[in-house]
Parts: C-alpha cells; sequence; structure tokens
C-alpha cells in the first residue's frame, strides 16, 4: 500500500436492514490532506465516517489504516480523533479539562498534558478561557474546544461530521477558515462531512461527491465544477448547479453553429454564468420570463423552456425583465456539456469547441 494513503477502503458496503446505505464502495484518502464527503441528506456521508472511526461495522469490504487491516478494530485501536456537530463536551468539565479529557484516560504525564494544552489553546485561540465551563461559551468557541480536545490527541487523522452546522452563517465562515489553516499547518489528514457545498468546495484539496451510498465523483473541487461526471454531479455542484437542457429543444441553427452534428437526442448542461437572454431569434431556443432576484451584485432570472421546465439564468446586471416576456437563450458553443440521456454519463467530445472543429463523438 502507498505510504501516502492514510485510509483505504475496499468493497465497502452497510446496509440497515433492507436498505443498503453504503454500496461496495472503494475509496482512499490520502495523508495530510483535506478531504470533504459531500452528497445530499441521506446519501451515507455520516455512515462512511462512522465505518471509517470503528462507530459502525462494515457488512463486507476491508478497512485499512496506515497499512494495518483495522476492519474489526475497535474506535479507540484506530489512532484518530473526532470533532462532532454536536461538540460533545463535557457540561461539569472546565474548557481546559475537557481538552485534555482523552489525555487523562490515557494516563499520559501531567506535563505532557500541560504542554499539548497550551498548544492546543494557542492554535485555537481559546487562552484565557481555559477555566470556563462550556455552558458559558458561544457555539463558535464551543467548536474550537472540540477541535482542541482533538489536536491535543495527538493523531494525525481527523474525522468531522458537519461540525459548523451550529454555528450561524458569519461564525461558520470564520471557524472554517481557522479549520482549513489548523489542518495545513500541522498537515493533519482530516476528513469532513457536509452537505454544504461552500464549504466543501471551499476548504477541500479533494472532494468526495457520493448518491445513494455510491461516489458518484471525486476530485478537485474544480474538476468537480468544470467537468461533472454525470448529471447528478453536474446539478449538485454550483449555485445554483448547472442548468440541464433537452437537445431536442434546440433548433437545427443552434445545433449547427455548437458543430456536433453526431450528438443523438441527449442532455446538455450549462452554467448558469454562461447563458444570456436575447431578442427573440429563430435560430434559438425561446423562453418565457418568470421572475427575478436581486441579489446586489448579481441577479437571478428564472425562464420557462417550451417544455415548462425552468431555468436559472446568473446575470450580473440589474433585473431589467418583465414577467412573461418572450426571449431566446444563447450560450457559447464551449460553454456546453453533454451528458447521455439514459445513464446520465458524460458523453465524450473529442476536441475542445475553441479548436472550431469539436466533433462529440457519442454515437
Ligand atoms: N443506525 C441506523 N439505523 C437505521 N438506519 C440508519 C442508521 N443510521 C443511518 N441510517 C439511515 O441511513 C441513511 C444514510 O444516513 P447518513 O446519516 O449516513 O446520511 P447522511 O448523508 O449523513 O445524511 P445527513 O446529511 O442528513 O446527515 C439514512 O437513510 C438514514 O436514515
Amino acid at each position: 500500500m502507498s505510504a501516502d494513503i492514510a485510509i483505504r477502503m475496499q468493497g465497502v458496503h452497510k446496509a440497515f436492514g433492507d436498505h443498503v446505505v453504503i454500496d461496495h464502495l472503494d475509496l482512499n484518502i490520502e495523508k495530510g490532506r483535506f478531504t470533504a464527503l459531500l452528497g445530499p441528506s441521506g446519501c451515507g456521508k455520516s455512515t462512511l465516517l462512522r465505518l471509517m472511526a470503528g462507530l459502525e461495522d462494515v457488512d463486507k469490504g476491508q478497512i485499512i489504516m496506515g497499512g494495518k487491516d483495522v476492519t474489526y478494530a475497535l474506535p479507540a485501536q484506530r489512532c484518530l480523533s473526532m470533532v462532532f456537530q454536536s461538540y460533545a463536551l463535557f457540561p461539569h468539565l472546565s474548557v481546559a479539562e475537557n481538552i485534555v479529557f482523552g489525555l487523562s484516560v490515557r494516563k499520559v504525564n501531567k506535563h505532557e498534558r500541560d504542554r499539548r494544552l497550551q498548544d492546543a489553546l494557542r492554535l485555537t485561540n481559546l487562552g484565557g478561557l481555559e477555566h470556563r465551563k462550556p455552558g458559558e461559551l458561544s457555539g463558535g468557541q464551543r467548536q474550537r474546544v472540540a477541535l482542541a480536545r482533538s489536536i491535543v490527541s495527538g493523531h494525525d487523522l481527523c474525522l468531522m461530521d458537519e461540525p459548523l452546522s451550529n454555528l450561524d452563517a458569519k461564525l461558520r465562515h470564520s471557524v472554517r477558515h481557522e479549520i482549513r489553516a489548523l489542518q495545513q499547518r500541522l498537515e493533519m489528514t482530516v476528513v469532513y462531512v457536509t452537505h454544504d457545498q461552500t464549504e466543501a468546495l471551499g476548504m477541500a484539496d479533494h472532494v468526495v461527491l457520493l448518491n445513494a451510498g455510491r461516489i458518484a465523483q471525486q476530485g478537485p473541487a474544480q474538476q468537480l465544477y468544470e467537468q461533472p461526471e454525470n448529471t447528478f454531479a453536474a446539478g449538485f455542484i454550483g449555485s445554483p448547479p448547472m442548468m440541464l437542457i433537452d437537445s431536442q429543444l434546440l433548433p437545427a441553427a443552434h445545433w449547427a453553429l455548437m458543430q456536433a452534428p453526431a450528438l443523438p437526442h441527449c442532455v446538455i448542461g450549462v452554467r448558469p454564468e454562461h447563458l444570456r437572454l436575447i431578442p427573440v431569434h429563430p435560430d434559438f431556443v425561446q423562453v418565457t420570463v418568470l421572475q427575478q432576484e436581486f441579489q446586489g451584485a448579481q441577479s437571478y432570472i428564472y425562464v420557462q423552456l417550451p417544455d415548462h421546465n425552468t431555468l436559472i439564468i446568473h446575470s450580473a446586471d440589474k433585473p431589467s425583465y418583465e414577467s412573461g416576456q418572450r426571449l431566446s437563450l444563447h450560450w457559447e458553443p464551449r460553454n456546453s456539456h453533454f451528458f447521455d440521456i439514459t445513464s446520465g454519463q458524460r458523453l465524450p467530445v473529442v476536441s475542445s469547441w475553441d479548436a472550431s472543429l469539436a466533433v462529440a463523438q457519442c454515437a
């Protein structure tokens, strides 16, 4: 096994009764990197993390950590720390006692405990609060105590389950930044569960997008955004996500412009920021304006396609359309993504649009 792999999961399968939650999944978590497990509610993110931690048993498959088979090892034998959404602090213990609690249980001597405590207090900016009880702290401070506890454990691997979801939006942003900075400074391996894509895309080196217990796509955030491998990834990543249009709605002239004559009936994906509204033109699909949303520096325009599906267009201009107004939809050919109508898988395009000879090969 490569020395750079902190966790290797092979054929891991988990069901609760008849409900398959993790479906024969293979996944490598690289050392020293921040990996986000992202996906909609119920897709199996927390279960996958709990299987890594040993808080759930696998039905099938193997989990290897640091070169050792830990498939049936107890959580305490897996050399990792966990940070939970609920913080899991003892209310009757002080901040300092909470932070070193695990070290006391492991009989680490007082001198070493104090040294690690001071380091963790400094790294998490909790100096001066060590004698307070959790009930006397804000949500953000409590989450930093949970982080400090994870740091003093001395384990390189930290599993985090939605650690910021109890914080308000402003605090989430600053604690997010603190967690990422700490992870990089301490070169920790972090596996971070979230359903919030701004967290996953903004923090992680590597994003694992899950759908119904399987990996829909994994890679750097930019890759998931720019090259979605299927309609699930296209329709999940981005806010609003990629708009999906039935190719049969496009007039022949628009196809000719896209220089993709070999394409069969497929789904065309276009990012909302790449869609433009133009005066009605016979060569381009017509849409009806439904409503507009003013969002300060930008606006969202909701339009209806002839098949009654709604598209969202991201515009840098102030809203200036009337509800019910008829317009045509335009985008640069190079901003098109093509997906198989049945499987939803990305269709390969052999040349780039910029080369002006692009022909999609997907018969
Ligand atoms: N102990 C359990 N017993 C039965 N079903 C469970 C158990 N734990 C999880 N599940 C089910 O497994 C599925 C996946 O749950 P999991 O918590 O892993 O999803 P998730 O992606 O983390 O969702 P969320 O973002 O809502 O927390 C859900 O349908 C859930 O109800």
